[in-house]
């Protein structure tokens, strides 16, 4: 039989940066990064502060650019797309319908409501407005966010309040891919349970998670999978 096919295949990708105020000295991050990503799967990167998980799911993103290798992405069609080319077209054809991404920070739209924050997705892809900010009402309200707070701009939100709103953003599209940066991070612990929960739905609707958390309870609630990104870190090899 077959191997199932990745949603998502990173395939011998490097990473340094270069300091422009420092004389333009290269910092080499990550090399080699070579991993799939299949639907149903949760793989947790993990690994010692500055090893280079955050650029890893930026790189996954498009955020930035790859120096080498490729991070194919299965669009709509089916068909392996590769993001890290970083043509800007198909970064943004695959974020608006193969990969979601919620960040640790919101970075919200200034004077839009949170209910409005959240529905903008699903109304962009047409969703009715309506039946969108039903959904996003429905999630936020899953989410324990006051009611009171649904039709206010989250600006002055709390940062555990913030992080909601942005998760609710993130899981109410249905992309198959969902990248998850630190989504607990300013969570108290009902609220992290009510994210687990979501995650692992998301998992058994055939959704592919690639994700970073250093809560260690939540990494054993999700994680069908770890992957040491020390074991990519160019800086061993420099
Ligand atoms: N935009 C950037 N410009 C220069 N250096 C960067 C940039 N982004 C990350 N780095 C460097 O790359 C290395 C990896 O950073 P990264 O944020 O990916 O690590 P991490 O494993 O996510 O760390 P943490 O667990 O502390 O969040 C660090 O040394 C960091 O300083």
């Amino acid at each position: 039989m077959a191997a199932p096919a990745p949603l998502l295949d990173v395939r011998g990708v490097a990473k340094s940066f270069t300091m422009h105020l420092r004389g333009g000295i290269r910092l080499p991050v990550v090399a080699n990064v070579s991993f799939a990503l299949h639907p149903g799967e949760c793989v947790v990167l993990g690994g010692p502060s500055g090893v280079g998980k955050s650029s890893i799911l930026r790189m996954v993103y498009g955020n930035y650019a790859v120096d080498a290798g490729e991070i194919l992405v299965r669009d709509e069609g089916g068909a392996m797309r590769d993001l890290g080319a970083g043509d800007p077209r198909t970064v943004l054809a695959l974020r608006e319908r193969s990969i979601g991404y919620v960040s640790q920070f919101l970075r919200a739209v200034p004077r839009a409501s949170a209910l409005e924050v959240v529905a903008d997705p699903l109304v962009r892809l047409g969703t009715p407005r309506e039946t969108a900010r039903d959904r996003a009402a429905a999630m936020l309200a899953r989410l324990n966010l006051p009611e009171a707070l649904f039709d206010l701009p989250p600006a002055t939100f709390s940062g555990g309040e913030k992080q909601r709103v942005n998760i609710a953003r993130g899981f109410l599209t249905e992309h198959p891919i969902l990248l998850l940066d630190e989504p607990t991070a300013s969570l108290d612990a009902a609220n992290r349970d009510v994210v687990v929960g979501m995650i692992r739905e998301k998992l058994r609707q055939g959704v592919a998670v690639l994700g970073i958390f250093h809560d260690e309870p939540v990494r054993q609630a999700v994680a069908t999978r770890i992957l040491d990104v020390s074991v990519f870190s160019a800086r061993k090899a420099a």
